[in-house]
Formats: C-alpha cells, structure tokens, sequence
C-alpha cells in the first residue's frame, strides 16, 4: 500500500490535476494499491479566510469573492471532466457551494469568525478540490471513492491546530479501508472531534493527513508530491547553486523544517518515523525527479552537512546582568513566564560565565516579550542585578542552521562554518549548537543573509562550482588583457577548480555597469557600451556594498590617483582588493598600513603583486621571507620594465625618443609615460619593496637621480615631452656613447640598503649580473641573513600586458583558494 498526497499547486488547475491523473494512473497500471489525499486548490484556502473575513465585517462583497471561488471550481469540472459525466459532479459542488453560502451568512449575520467556525469554512477547500478529482477519475473508469477525512480522524477541540487522538484515528482507518477496496480519495488537512466538529491539522496538515493515513494503514511508502524536486541542500531562490537532498534522515528533515524549509510541514514527520516508513518528496511537474527520501538513515555523501535553513525574520531577546551569575532559577521564571503568554522560543543561547541569557523569538512578539519580561524582572531590573536597560531586544535578524547527522561523524564542521562567515565579513551575533550535534545555529544581520547562505552553501557543498564575484575598474590594456585571459581560462576554472568567477560590476573612465547576473566575459564591451552609465564610483562602491555578495573582489586596473579613497571603505565591506595600481601602497606609510591592518582585521585580502616586477613573483617573494624570519640586508633591482626595455633596445643608429614610443606601445610604460621617465614609477616600486621589508619610508625619502635633463622633465604634456625627447636627441647619444666606450650598459637601478633608497642611472659592466638583460626584463636581487654570500634573484619580464594581466589573475586565484 502506498499513501499518496498532492500538494495545493499539485491541485490548483486543470493542467495540474491531469498530470496527478497521470501519475494516479501509472500507480494502478503497475498494480500499485494506493490511497490519495488532496490539498485545496493552491491559493482557495487563503481566499476562504479573506471571505470569512469580509463577511464577519458585513462587508457584502464577500459574496462576489465567492463567485469566483465558485466559478474557479466549476471551470475545473469543465475542463476535467467530459459534458455529459459533468453533472453529478456539477451537483455535488453545488451542494457544497451551497452549504458554504449559509456558512457565510450565517457569519456575516452575527458578525463573528470564530476559530470554530474558520476551520469550518476553511475545510471547503478540501472538500471540493477532492470532489472534483474523485469524479473525474471516476470519468475515467477508475474505481476511485470520496472519502470526507472528518469521519476518520479523531482530534481534540484545538481549532485551527487540533490534536490527533491516534487510538481512534487508527482504528477508523483500518475499520474504512477494512470495509472497501476502491482507491480513496481523502480530503487533507481536516479532521473532527467527537462530538463531528470539523477541525484542522495547521495550515500544511495536508501533509500530516497523508502520513496519518499512511502510519495507519502500514504503507509501503509515503509520497509527499509538490513543486519542487525534494528538499534542497538551501532555498534555490537564495541560492541558487542549491541542489536536491536525495536522501535525508527524519531527525534531519525535521530540524530542516523547523529552520524555515517549507517543503514538509514538521508534524507530519512523527507518525511516519514512528511506523518507520519512508517518506518520499517528489515533484509533480518533474516525475523524472528522484526527489527525496526522508527514512531512518541517509545515505553516505562526500558532505559534513545535509542542508542549510533560515528563518529570515527573527528577534533577538537578550536578557543580561551581573545578578544573573549564579542564580538559581532565573531561566526557568524566564521562559515559563514566556510560556504563560505562548511565546514560542526559536533559539537559545547561555554563555557558561551566566552574565546573559539569549533567545530568538518570531519578531511579531518581541514587543509583548520585551513587557512581559520587565515585569517578570521588575526587582532584578530595579536593583540592578539585570543591566540598566533591562531587557534588550534585537529585530532585523536572522537564524541560519547547517544540519545534518553527518556532523557526529566529522571535526571542524564549526570551524569551516565561522571561517566560511568571518572571510566574508558576516558578524555573527549568536550562536547555538544541540548537544545531539545535529544543527548549529547562528544569528547574524538579517542583510548578510543572502551572502551568509550562499558562502556556506559553497564551503560545505564544493563538488558544487563556488562562486567569485568580481568588481573591476578599468578596461584599459591591464583591465582588458585580463579579462580576455579570464574569458579564456573560464571553462578550465570551471571543472578543474570548481570556480566560476563572475565578473558583476566594470567601470571604465566614462561608463559603468553593474549586473549580479554576470556580465559577458565575450561582449562586455557591447554591454557596458550599451547599458552603461556615467561613472560615478562612489555610485560604483556603493552597488558593490548593497549587493553584499559573499566572495566578492574589487580590481583597480586604473592609474587613478583618487580611486584609493575606495579601498579602505572596501576592505571594511569584507571585501578584497586586487591592484596593478601602485598609488595606494606608494601614498603615505600610515595609508599604506591601514589598508595592511583593515584587510587583516575583516579577514579579507588586498593584493598587488603586480605593483612591482608586473606577474614577477617580488612582493610574494619579500612576504614569504619576511613571515618566515629572515631579515633583509640589501635589495638591489632593475624595476623598469619600460626603461630596462630602453636601455637594452637603445644602441647606436637608433633614437631615444623611439625607442620611447616602442615602449608605449608594447605595453609597457604607464598611461602616461613621464612616469617612467621622471623616475616615478621606479620611485614607487622601491618604496613599495622597502615598506614590505619593514621599512617606514615616505616618497620624499627616496633619492632620485634622474635620468632626463630638465626640458624633457618639464614638458607640460605627454605631445609636448616626446618633441622634448626629440630635442634631446644628442644628450642621450652621448650618455649611450659614454657607456659603450667602456664597454658598458646603462641601467637604472634602484637600492634598498641601510634603511635608505636610491635610484641611479648606472652603468655596468659584463660582470655585473645586470648587465645581460633583454627586451622588458625586470632583476631583483635580496641579500639577506638567509639569502647572504649569494643573494636570491628574481629576473624575468616585468613589464607588459599579459605578464601583468596573469599576475593580477594569479591574485585573484590566490583569494579564491583563501576563501575556499
Ligand atoms: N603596463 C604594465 O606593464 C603594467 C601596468 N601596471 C599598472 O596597471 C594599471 C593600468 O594600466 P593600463 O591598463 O596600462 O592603463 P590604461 O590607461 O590602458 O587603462 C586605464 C583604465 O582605467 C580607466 N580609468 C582611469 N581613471 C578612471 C576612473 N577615475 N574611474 C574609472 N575608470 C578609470 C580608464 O578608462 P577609459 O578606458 O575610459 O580611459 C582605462 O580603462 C596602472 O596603474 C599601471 O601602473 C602595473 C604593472 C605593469
Ligand atoms: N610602467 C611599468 C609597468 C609596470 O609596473 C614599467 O615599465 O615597469
Ligand atoms: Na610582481
């Protein structure tokens, strides 16, 4: 035998019920015995408290609104049921809407809806949903049977969530299906007392009277048949990665509904458990779906957990003082007096020290709990044993809880939980766990919630791909190569490390345009071209803070000397920083460590290894040896790319101001190439290194010696200097001749020693390890305790679209392993 139930939505149109026909069908052409129940059609429950409502007001267009309840129901027989079989069922609904109509009335006269009477009025929607479907299977030749649950199962007189007296109820079962053998179809959700007073289980009690039904009768099998294809690991409309539970155990189904996952009302889990049989969500509109099967044990999966729930709305109630410690009795007058009033605790929280009690109640009786409870602590409050302000209450909260038995069985499932929710930056206010190791809860602002749920769902399910949401400024030729590098690598990020990184917001100069759908990694020029608008980045950080995605990063690929205002507000929004841009780090020592500190303190990361030697692994190089203890002695370093470039392209028959605009256009000058030649942009990088290493300088420390003659330095504009560098052409022929009679080459190279910093155009001989570089390389040479009589050397490329593109990638990978 197997127990069948459809859900409302199962039951709510003509399309609907033909496909529960089907399924109907397919269980009796497998010789399946089966006994059905039925919600009312999706929303008529709803619409009958409205209309009681309305008619318990004199308000005379409750009888329109029932009209079209009517209406609704005809139109089902009309498309269910062929015209000359419609009318014993026409007849039967009429009946029904018939006794409905005198209900009404009789409300409306006496102006009075009791729960009584709403259970009365609400058993309608049962009653004329399974009329219909009884008779259209019937139509069909199915030996199928109306049967009015009321007659069956026996409660007590608690209207609207009236309890089941399971003697009699079982007896009436077994006694009923005893005396027939046509397939019945129940009504959900209603009962009676004793004395036939209609009653209902709680709203989705249809549930509760298949598994009623099914304990009963000893099924097989419980199928719960709704919308969706089983319980989900979260709510796919939060997340949306989420994916069907295919087995869970009823401890964990339980505390699963209990946390907010609608898809099996609670009570209707015990009777089943009891019976042990199994019961099994599916979806009606996916029969394809394996769905869930809730049953004594779950199956083994690679998961510590088997689900996420929320409760999105939630008040927090903390009660606390240093009269508290030690007192015997305080929780129980606590919640008995919260008992006293049905206030229902969600949640409970004690710390071992006893300063304070914490709970989580339903927000719509936080008010009523708060006067309550300084009643109930008057004298405490008053003698100050609880603190001044009495009893404090929290709103605009929620609850998350990771369950899943599996916890038993594994160690650091808290630990990955907390991590998953401090990398993002989520503050978690509360926290509960059950001795039973089923559940942890926590209580964190209701405005992280999305972000909490999606960054748990990732740690605790990663066969499922993670999400990397990033924020990125400056299409140039950094911000473009990069993306075409990511547009290029998406497919392998996405099965061989799980990842999809989505790019969410892109700014350039004039255009901005954020999508949390993603933006196209192939046509997002055509995207910002077309949706963009104007820039304006405080607008631009601010999307970035109100979406609140979990893993989110922030990319400067610009040369803006402003845009750093945004990184501290960033980084203190938990969320990471990933720069080319060296103004930030190369501003003053103090910003330099408040970004350092703020990354740490909100456990996000600011990352800028690209800032010197472009993709050269430099600033990683001085971290890992800085963290592991050794000191440095010297740093000596070519790191130009642009003039490493210069002086090793600019020969004899060639003209500086060439080889200049060679350098721009491979790449690897700045966006205005007086940077390069000023001195600047080596100044930064050794300021840079030198504050890696331990090193306080300010910019105005480092000795720059430059390399152009004044003309050249003053030009007012990038056209202006290269007509200086034109006229400058005997200078620098002569600095190239000066060297070559030595047999020597020019390198600017920067130094680090003694706490000082210096750049200085030289020139080296063959022996110097400087001296044989090509195109844009870049040399770093550490001296240090460990790294002494022969110092560490990092060479290579260091400058240019792609290395410097890939070193920002590599960033961004570095963050996404961090997070995971
Ligand atoms: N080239 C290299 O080898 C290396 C470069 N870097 C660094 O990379 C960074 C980028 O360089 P590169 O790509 O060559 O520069 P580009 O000039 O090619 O690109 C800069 C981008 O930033 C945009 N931008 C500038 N200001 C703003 C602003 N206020 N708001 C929004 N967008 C803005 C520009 O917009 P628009 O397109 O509208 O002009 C452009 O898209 C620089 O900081 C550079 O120092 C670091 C290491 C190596
Ligand atoms: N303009 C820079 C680019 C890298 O930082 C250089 O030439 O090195
Ligand atoms: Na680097």
């Amino acid at each position: 035998m197997k127990v069948l139930k459809f859900g409302g939505t199962s039951c709510g149109t003509v399309e609907s019920i033909q496909q529960v026909i089907q399924i109907l069908q397919d269980n009796i052409a497998k010789g399946e015995r089966i006994a059905v129940v039925y919600s009312a059609m999706g929303g008529v429950t709803n619409k009958l408290i409205e209309i009681g409502r309305m008619a318990s007001k004199g308000n005379v267009e409750y009888f329109d609104a029932l009209k079209a309840v009517e209406e609704r129901h005809f139109a089902a027989i009309r498309g269910l049921i062929d015209i000359k079989n419609q009318s014993s069922s026409i007849a039967k609904v009429r009946g029904l809407v018939n006794e409905l109509e005198d209900l009404l009335k009789g409300i409306s006269l006496i102006r009075e809806l009791s729960a009584r009477t709403l259970d009365l009025l609400m058993s309608f929607g049962e009653r004329l949903s399974t009329t219909i479907i009884t008779e259209a299977l019937k139509a069909r030749g199915v030996k199928a049977e109306f049967c009015d649950a009321r007659t069956l199962i026996r409660t007590n007189d608690h209207f609207g969530y009236a309890e089941v007296d399971f003697e009699v109820t079982n007896a009436q079962i077994l006694a009923h299906f005893a005396r027939t053998d046509a397939m019945q179809c129940i009504t959900g959700f209603i009962a009676s007392t004793a004395e036939g007073i209609t009653t209902t289980l709680g709203r989705g009690g249809s549930d509760y009277t298949g598994s009623i039904f099914g304990a009963a009768l000893d099924a097989d099998v419980i199928e719960i048949w709704t919308d969706v294809d089983g319980m989900m690991t979260a709510d796919p409309r939060k997340v949306s990665t989420a994916f069907t539970i295919p087995t869970i155990t009823y401890a964990e189904a339980m505390e699963l509904s209990h946390f907010g996952a609608k898809v099996i009302y609670p009570p209707s889990l015990q009777p089943a458990f009891v019976k042990n049989i199994p019961i099994k969500v599916l979806n009606t509109f996916n029969v394809a779906s394996e769905g869930t099967t809730v049953h004594t044990t779950s199956d083994e999966t690679p998961f510590a957990i088997t689900g996420i729930s929320s409760i999105d709305d939630i008040a927090l109630v903390n009660v606390q003082g240093s009269g508290l410690i030690g007192v015997a009795g305080v929780s129980a007058r606590l919640f008995s007096a919260l008992s006293r009033h049905k206030i229902s605790v969600i949640l409970i929280s004690q710390a071992s020290s006893e300063h304070s009690i914490c709970f989580a109640i339903d927000p719509k009786n936080a008010d009523r709990a708060k006067e309550v409870l300084d009643q109930t602590f008057a004298p405490e409050i008053s003698a100050g044993d609880i603190d001044r302000d009495g009893i404090q209450i929290q709103k605009n909260v929620s609850i998350i809880a990771i369950v899943g038995e599996g916890m038993r069985r594994s160690t650091g499932v808290s630990g990955k939980l907390f991590t998953a929710l401090g990398k993002n930056g989520i503050n978690v206010i509360a926290t509960a766990q059950g001795s039973s190791e089923l559940n942890i809860s926590v209580v964190i602002q209701k405005n992280d919630l999305s972000k909490a749920l999606n960054a748990i769902h990732g740690v605790f399910f990663q066969s499922e791909v993670r999400t990397l949401n990033l924020f990125i400024v400056g299409t140039g030729l950094i911000g473009s190569t990069f993306l075409k590098q990511l547009s290029a690598q998406s497919d392998y990020l996405a099965k061989e490390k799980l990842l999809k990184v989505n790019v969410v917001g892109l700014a350039r100069s004039k255009k901005m345009w954020l999508n949390p759908e993603g933006i196209s990694l192939t046509h997002w020029k055509q995207e910002l071209d077309e949706n963009g608008k104007t820039t304006s980045l405080p607008a631009f950080v601010q999307r970035i803070r109100e979406f609140n995605l979990p893993n989110s990063v922030f990319i400067d690929c610009t040369s803006d000397k402003d845009i750093i205002h945004y990184y501290h507000p960033l980084l203190d929004a938990s969320v990471s920083v990933v720069t080319p841009n060296k103004v930030a780090n190369s501003s003053s020592y103090a910003e330099y460590r408040r970004l350092q500190q703020t990354a740490v303190r909100k456990g996000v990361k600011f990352l800028y290894e690209t800032n010197v030697g472009a993709g050269l692994p430099i600033i990683n190089t001085i971290q890992g040896l800085m963290a592991s203890g050794d000191k440095f002695v010297k740093i000596e370093a070519i790191l130009s790319g642009t003039l490493s470039f210069i002086f090793n392209s600019f020969v004899a028959g060639t003209r500086f101001v060439d080889i200049v605009g060679e350098a721009k256009e491979k790449g690897y000058t700045e966006p205005d190439p007086r940077d390069d030649l000023s001195g600047l942009d080596v100044a930064r990088k050794i300021l840079i290194l030198a504050r890696e290493t331990g090193v306080g300088l300010e910019m105005s420390d480092i000795q720059i010696a430059p390399i152009l003659p004044d003309n050249c330095l003053q030009a007012p504009t990038v056209a202006d200097f290269f007509t200086e560098l034109e006229n400058s052409d005997a200078y620098f022929a002569g600095l190239l001749q000066a060297a070559a009679e030595k047999g020597e080459k020019l390198r600017y190279i920067a130094t680090l020693e003694n706490g000082k910093a210096t750049l200085q155009l030289r020139t080296v001989d063959a022996d110097h390890p400087f001296y044989s570089l090509s195109g844009a390389d870049n040399i770093v040479s550490f001296t240090t305790e460990r790294y002494n009589s022969r110092p560490l050397v990092v060479k290579g490329p260091g400058a240019g679209a792609e290395v410097t593109a890939s070193g920002v990638f590599a960033d961004v990978m570095s963050i996404s392993s961090y997070l995971s």
